[in-house]
Protein backbone atom coordinates (compact mmCIF):
# COMPACT_ATOMS: atom_id res chain seq x y z
CA UNK A 1 0.00 0.00 0.00
CA UNK A 2 2.56 2.63 1.35
CA UNK A 3 4.62 1.32 -2.32
CA UNK A 4 2.17 2.91 -4.27
CA UNK A 5 1.00 5.95 -2.41
CA UNK A 6 4.49 7.24 -0.96
CA UNK A 7 7.08 6.04 -3.23
CA UNK A 8 6.98 9.01 -5.75
CA UNK A 9 7.23 11.54 -2.31
CA UNK A 10 10.03 9.79 -0.97
CA UNK A 11 11.61 9.22 -4.56
CA UNK A 12 11.62 13.46 -4.32
CA UNK A 13 13.03 13.42 -1.03
CA UNK A 14 16.04 11.11 -2.21
CA UNK A 15 16.65 12.14 -5.56
CA UNK A 16 19.17 15.21 -4.21
CA UNK A 17 21.00 12.81 -1.89
CA UNK A 18 21.13 9.92 -5.00
CA UNK A 19 22.56 13.01 -7.16
CA UNK A 20 25.31 13.34 -4.19
CA UNK A 21 26.48 10.09 -4.20
CA UNK A 22 26.48 9.76 -7.87
CA UNK A 23 28.31 12.93 -7.96
CA UNK A 24 30.96 11.55 -5.26
CA UNK A 25 31.21 8.54 -7.83
CA UNK A 26 29.69 5.95 -5.42
CA UNK A 27 27.65 3.09 -7.29
CA UNK A 28 24.03 2.26 -6.33
CA UNK A 29 25.30 -1.28 -6.04
CA UNK A 30 27.38 0.50 -3.10
CA UNK A 31 24.54 1.77 -1.59
CA UNK A 32 22.25 -1.38 -1.43
CA UNK A 33 25.12 -3.52 0.25
CA UNK A 34 26.26 -0.60 2.69
CA UNK A 35 22.62 0.10 3.88
CA UNK A 36 22.16 -3.88 4.66
CA UNK A 37 25.16 -3.74 6.55
CA UNK A 38 23.89 -1.15 8.35
CA UNK A 39 20.09 -2.15 9.26
CA UNK A 40 21.83 -5.80 10.06
CA UNK A 41 24.28 -3.62 12.82
CA UNK A 42 21.14 -1.62 13.42
CA UNK A 43 19.07 -4.78 14.22
CA UNK A 44 21.54 -7.50 15.76
CA UNK A 45 23.70 -5.10 17.92
CA UNK A 46 20.46 -3.39 19.50
CA UNK A 47 17.66 -5.00 19.07
CA UNK A 48 18.86 -8.34 21.43
CA UNK A 49 20.33 -5.46 23.89
CA UNK A 50 16.62 -4.34 24.30
CA UNK A 51 18.25 -0.89 23.32
CA UNK A 52 14.65 -0.69 20.98
CA UNK A 53 15.08 2.79 20.46
CA UNK A 54 18.82 3.09 18.95
CA UNK A 55 18.31 0.18 16.99
CA UNK A 56 15.60 1.57 15.08
CA UNK A 57 17.40 4.93 14.88
CA UNK A 58 20.19 3.33 13.45
CA UNK A 59 18.00 1.02 11.04
CA UNK A 60 15.81 4.04 10.28
CA UNK A 61 18.82 5.60 8.75
CA UNK A 62 20.19 3.20 6.84
CA UNK A 63 17.03 1.33 5.05
CA UNK A 64 15.97 4.31 2.93
CA UNK A 65 19.57 3.29 1.18
CA UNK A 66 16.92 0.97 -0.79
CA UNK A 67 15.27 3.71 -1.92
CA UNK A 68 18.47 5.65 -3.07
CA UNK A 69 19.91 3.30 -4.49
CA UNK A 70 17.01 2.48 -7.12
CA UNK A 71 16.89 6.70 -7.41
CA UNK A 72 21.05 6.40 -8.23
CA UNK A 73 20.33 3.45 -10.72
CA UNK A 74 17.25 5.26 -12.68
CA UNK A 75 19.20 8.50 -12.36
CA UNK A 76 22.64 7.74 -13.84
CA UNK A 77 21.16 5.08 -16.68
CA UNK A 78 22.87 2.15 -14.69
CA UNK A 79 19.20 -0.04 -13.83
CA UNK A 80 20.50 -3.47 -14.22
CA UNK A 81 19.35 -6.65 -13.63
CA UNK A 82 21.88 -7.37 -10.91
CA UNK A 83 21.06 -4.41 -8.91
CA UNK A 84 17.47 -5.88 -9.00
CA UNK A 85 18.83 -9.23 -8.34
CA UNK A 86 20.96 -7.59 -5.52
CA UNK A 87 18.49 -5.22 -4.24
CA UNK A 88 16.05 -8.11 -3.82
CA UNK A 89 18.32 -10.66 -1.84
CA UNK A 90 19.57 -7.92 0.67
CA UNK A 91 16.30 -6.84 1.26
CA UNK A 92 15.10 -10.12 2.36
CA UNK A 93 19.01 -10.36 4.76
CA UNK A 94 17.61 -6.45 6.36
CA UNK A 95 14.03 -8.06 7.19
CA UNK A 96 15.72 -10.92 8.66
CA UNK A 97 17.69 -9.24 10.73
CA UNK A 98 14.74 -6.66 11.81
CA UNK A 99 12.49 -9.64 13.50
CA UNK A 100 15.31 -11.64 13.98
CA UNK A 101 16.66 -9.16 16.56
CA UNK A 102 13.63 -9.04 18.40
CA UNK A 103 13.10 -13.09 18.55
CA UNK A 104 16.69 -13.08 19.77
CA UNK A 105 15.71 -11.08 22.21
CA UNK A 106 11.87 -12.22 23.27
CA UNK A 107 13.62 -15.94 23.18
CA UNK A 108 16.90 -15.30 25.87
CA UNK A 109 16.80 -12.14 27.97
CA UNK A 110 13.15 -10.97 26.86
CA UNK A 111 11.79 -14.64 28.50
CA UNK A 112 8.94 -13.94 25.98
CA UNK A 113 7.82 -17.13 24.26
CA UNK A 114 4.69 -15.15 22.84
CA UNK A 115 6.91 -12.15 21.49
CA UNK A 116 9.53 -14.66 20.38
CA UNK A 117 6.91 -16.35 17.99
CA UNK A 118 5.23 -13.53 16.99
CA UNK A 119 8.24 -11.96 15.67
CA UNK A 120 8.95 -15.30 14.47
CA UNK A 121 5.88 -15.47 12.32
CA UNK A 122 6.29 -12.38 10.72
CA UNK A 123 9.85 -13.32 10.23
CA UNK A 124 8.80 -16.30 7.95
CA UNK A 125 5.41 -15.10 6.52
CA UNK A 126 6.98 -11.83 5.55
CA UNK A 127 10.08 -13.96 3.83
CA UNK A 128 6.90 -15.92 2.14
CA UNK A 129 5.47 -12.71 0.99
CA UNK A 130 8.27 -12.13 -0.69
CA UNK A 131 8.96 -15.70 -1.96
CA UNK A 132 5.33 -15.85 -3.66
CA UNK A 133 6.25 -12.51 -5.57
CA UNK A 134 9.67 -13.38 -6.98
CA UNK A 135 8.47 -17.12 -8.15
CA UNK A 136 5.73 -15.80 -9.76
CA UNK A 137 7.78 -13.36 -11.82
CA UNK A 138 10.01 -16.23 -12.37
CA UNK A 139 7.37 -17.93 -14.46
CA UNK A 140 6.26 -14.84 -16.23
CA UNK A 141 3.57 -13.62 -13.96
CA UNK A 142 3.16 -10.83 -11.75
CA UNK A 143 1.88 -10.65 -7.63
CA UNK A 144 1.90 -7.00 -7.33
CA UNK A 145 -1.03 -7.33 -4.79
CA UNK A 146 -1.71 -7.63 -1.14
CA UNK A 147 -1.85 -5.86 2.50
CA UNK A 148 1.26 -6.14 3.75
CA UNK A 149 3.69 -5.37 1.20
CA UNK A 150 7.29 -4.32 2.49
CA UNK A 151 7.30 -1.17 3.11
CA UNK A 152 4.40 -1.56 5.40
CA UNK A 153 5.41 -4.21 7.21
CA UNK A 154 8.67 -2.10 7.73
CA UNK A 155 6.88 1.07 9.10
CA UNK A 156 4.84 -1.39 11.18
CA UNK A 157 7.71 -3.11 12.72
CA UNK A 158 9.95 -0.09 13.06
CA UNK A 159 7.11 2.46 14.68
CA UNK A 160 6.08 -0.08 17.40
CA UNK A 161 9.44 -1.10 18.48
CA UNK A 162 10.62 2.58 18.25
CA UNK A 163 8.16 3.63 20.14
CA UNK A 164 8.37 0.60 22.84
CA UNK A 165 12.17 1.39 23.45
CA UNK A 166 10.56 5.26 23.89
CA UNK A 167 8.53 3.37 27.17
CA UNK A 168 5.31 2.18 25.52
CA UNK A 169 3.87 -0.91 27.06
CA UNK A 170 5.48 -3.90 25.33
CA UNK A 171 2.18 -5.38 24.59
CA UNK A 172 1.85 -2.51 21.47
CA UNK A 173 4.28 -4.30 20.05
CA UNK A 174 3.13 -7.80 20.75
CA UNK A 175 -0.30 -6.25 18.88
CA UNK A 176 1.26 -5.03 15.96
CA UNK A 177 3.57 -8.13 15.85
CA UNK A 178 0.31 -10.35 15.83
CA UNK A 179 -1.36 -8.03 13.67
CA UNK A 180 1.66 -7.98 10.70
CA UNK A 181 1.71 -11.53 11.34
CA UNK A 182 -2.06 -11.79 10.12
CA UNK A 183 -1.59 -8.90 7.28
CA UNK A 184 1.40 -11.18 5.94
CA UNK A 185 -0.60 -14.50 5.76
CA UNK A 186 -3.64 -12.57 3.78
CA UNK A 187 -1.20 -10.99 1.37
CA UNK A 188 0.26 -14.45 0.92
CA UNK A 189 -3.29 -15.87 0.01
CA UNK A 190 -4.27 -12.31 -2.19
CA UNK A 191 -0.52 -12.84 -3.91
CA UNK A 192 -1.36 -16.76 -4.61
CA UNK A 193 -4.77 -15.99 -5.95
CA UNK A 194 -3.80 -13.56 -8.27
CA UNK A 195 -1.11 -16.02 -9.33
CA UNK A 196 -3.88 -18.16 -9.79
CA UNK A 197 -5.96 -16.38 -11.99
CA UNK A 198 -3.54 -15.67 -14.16
CA UNK A 199 -2.24 -19.52 -14.41
CA UNK A 200 -5.73 -20.62 -15.74
CA UNK A 201 -6.36 -17.17 -18.15
CA UNK A 202 -2.76 -18.43 -19.86
CA UNK A 203 -3.70 -22.09 -19.57
C1 LIG B 1 14.41 13.22 5.12
C2 LIG B 1 14.13 11.91 5.69
C3 LIG B 1 12.71 11.70 5.94
C4 LIG B 1 12.48 10.47 6.75
C5 LIG B 1 11.12 10.44 7.29
C6 LIG B 1 10.89 9.26 8.15
C7 LIG B 1 9.50 9.17 8.58
C8 LIG B 1 8.91 7.85 8.27
C9 LIG B 1 7.47 7.88 8.14
C10 LIG B 1 6.81 7.17 7.27
C11 LIG B 1 7.47 6.20 6.41
C12 LIG B 1 6.84 6.03 5.14
C13 LIG B 1 7.54 4.95 4.37
C14 LIG B 1 7.52 5.23 2.97
C15 LIG B 1 7.69 4.08 2.11
C16 LIG B 1 8.57 4.39 0.99
C17 LIG B 1 8.02 3.96 -0.29
C18 LIG B 1 9.10 3.49 -1.11
O1 LIG B 1 9.87 4.21 -1.67
O2 LIG B 1 9.10 2.12 -1.17
C19 LIG B 1 9.94 1.35 -1.99
C20 LIG B 1 11.37 1.50 -1.71
C21 LIG B 1 12.31 0.81 -2.63
O3 LIG B 1 11.88 -0.41 -3.10
P1 LIG B 1 12.77 -1.21 -4.19
O4 LIG B 1 14.10 -1.51 -3.62
O5 LIG B 1 11.96 -2.33 -4.68
O6 LIG B 1 12.86 -0.16 -5.40
P2 LIG B 1 14.00 0.76 -5.97
O7 LIG B 1 13.46 2.12 -6.13
O8 LIG B 1 15.27 0.59 -5.22
O9 LIG B 1 14.15 0.17 -7.43
C22 LIG B 1 14.64 -1.12 -7.66
C23 LIG B 1 15.25 -1.13 -9.05
O10 LIG B 1 16.37 -0.25 -9.09
C24 LIG B 1 17.43 -0.84 -9.83
N1 LIG B 1 18.62 -1.04 -8.95
C25 LIG B 1 18.51 -1.03 -7.60
C26 LIG B 1 19.63 -1.22 -6.83
C27 LIG B 1 20.86 -1.42 -7.44
N2 LIG B 1 21.98 -1.62 -6.72
N3 LIG B 1 20.96 -1.42 -8.79
C28 LIG B 1 19.85 -1.24 -9.56
O11 LIG B 1 19.96 -1.25 -10.79
C29 LIG B 1 16.89 -2.11 -10.42
O12 LIG B 1 16.34 -1.83 -11.65
C30 LIG B 1 15.78 -2.49 -9.44
O13 LIG B 1 14.81 -3.28 -10.02
O14 LIG B 1 11.72 1.49 -0.39
C31 LIG B 1 11.41 0.67 0.57
O15 LIG B 1 10.64 -0.23 0.53
C32 LIG B 1 12.24 1.07 1.73
C33 LIG B 1 11.55 0.87 2.96
C34 LIG B 1 11.00 2.12 3.51
C35 LIG B 1 10.28 1.93 4.77
C36 LIG B 1 11.02 2.42 5.94
C37 LIG B 1 10.19 2.78 7.02
C38 LIG B 1 10.87 3.44 8.13
C39 LIG B 1 9.87 4.22 8.82
C40 LIG B 1 9.80 4.55 10.03
C41 LIG B 1 10.77 4.36 11.05
C42 LIG B 1 10.37 5.06 12.27
C43 LIG B 1 11.51 5.50 13.04
C44 LIG B 1 11.12 6.29 14.21
C45 LIG B 1 12.02 6.04 15.34
C46 LIG B 1 11.53 6.52 16.61
C47 LIG B 1 10.22 6.01 17.05
C48 LIG B 1 9.46 6.98 17.79
O1 LIG C 1 7.41 -8.54 -2.12
P1 LIG C 1 7.43 -7.60 -0.97
O2 LIG C 1 8.28 -8.14 0.13
O3 LIG C 1 6.10 -7.15 -0.54
O4 LIG C 1 8.11 -6.25 -1.50
C1 LIG C 1 9.28 -5.96 -2.12
C2 LIG C 1 9.10 -5.49 -3.53
O5 LIG C 1 8.08 -4.53 -3.62
C3 LIG C 1 10.36 -4.90 -4.10
O6 LIG C 1 10.19 -4.54 -5.43
C4 LIG C 1 11.57 -5.80 -3.96
O7 LIG C 1 12.75 -5.15 -4.35
C5 LIG C 1 11.69 -6.26 -2.55
O8 LIG C 1 12.74 -7.13 -2.41
C6 LIG C 1 10.43 -6.89 -2.04
O9 LIG C 1 10.14 -8.08 -2.69
MG1 LIG D 1 16.05 -0.44 -3.66
MG1 LIG E 1 14.53 -3.12 -2.29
Amino acid sequence: MLNRFARALFTRIFTPVARLFLKWGISPDVVTIVGTIGVCVGALAFYPRHQFFWGTVVIAVFVFSDTIDGVMARLSGRSSRWGAYLDSTLDRVGDSAIFGGLVLYYASAGHSAVMASLALACLILGSVVSYAKARAEGLGMTANVGIAERADRLVAVLLATGLVGLGLPEVVLGVVLGLLAVASLITVFQRMLTVRRQAFEAA
